[in-house]
């Protein structure tokens, strides 16, 4: 059978998205056909030959003033040059976004648009996250997948006095895996379709 490599790019200044990214990979490794690239945003930039390899790239930033932090978004402006610049490289390519920040709505919507208009501007598929809004009944527990209700992607909440070993909370890795294994079904259906037999 066809297999895919599915590449997650994240930027994490304290701890709390790495652990984010991290569930992300554990989710799309959970189906046998499927290999990771997990590389920080500051790594990226050196193997643009090994993304352009892949059959998706997952997007992982913190929301840092209201938008993917700085380093994050150095290696998008990296990416203008490397790879779009030089005949849309990743077209055609599968996308996803994770975000994580330290109060509970943070503005991380306006990071994971932020990151589907990048993928959009590299011509890729944008694949959602495809969850019920978790925590938003009388019966919703801080347990809930999706707790914070967002659709575009997968978000995360960490205490900002609390470390990356406690933040953030289970609830919101098993949404990540939850993120990281829809994208490694929908990319395999994609090469699939692209390959098959
Ligand atoms: C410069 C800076 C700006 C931040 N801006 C926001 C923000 O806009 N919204 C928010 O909820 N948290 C904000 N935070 C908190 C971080 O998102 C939070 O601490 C997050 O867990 C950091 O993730 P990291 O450990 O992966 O860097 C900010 C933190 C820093 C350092």
């Amino acid at each position: 059978m066809t297999k895919a490599t599915i590449a997650i790019v994240y930027h994490s200044g304290y701890g709390h998205t790495a652990r984010q990214a991290h569930a992300v990979e554990q989710g799309a490794t959970q189906l046998p056909d499927v290999a990771t690239l997990l590389l920080t945003a500051q790594e990226a930039p050196e193997h643009w030959h090994r993304l352009a390899l892949a059959e998706a790239i997952i997007f992982g930033a913190p929301t840092y003033v209201g938008g993917p932090s700085a380093v994050f978004k150095a290696f998008q402006e990296a990416s203008s040059n490397a790879v779009m610049s030089k005949g849309l490289g990743w077209k055609n390519k599968i996308a996803a976004g994770f975000t994580n920040s330290g109060s509970r709505s943070g503005d991380k919507l306006a990071t994971l648009m932020q990151m589907a208009l990048f993928a959009a501007q590299h011509g890729m598929h944008w694949v959602n996250l495809a969850l019920p809004p978790g925590n938003c009944s009388s019966v919703g527990r801080e347990t809930d997948l999706n707790r914070f209700g967002f659709f575009l992607g997968a978000a995360a909440q960490s205490n900002t006095d609390e470390g990356p070993e406690v933040a953030p909370p289970e609830a919101d890795l098993a949404t990540a895996r939850y993120l990281g294994r829809r994208v490694a079904e929908t990319t395999l259906q994609f090469v699939r379709g692209r390959n098959p037999g």
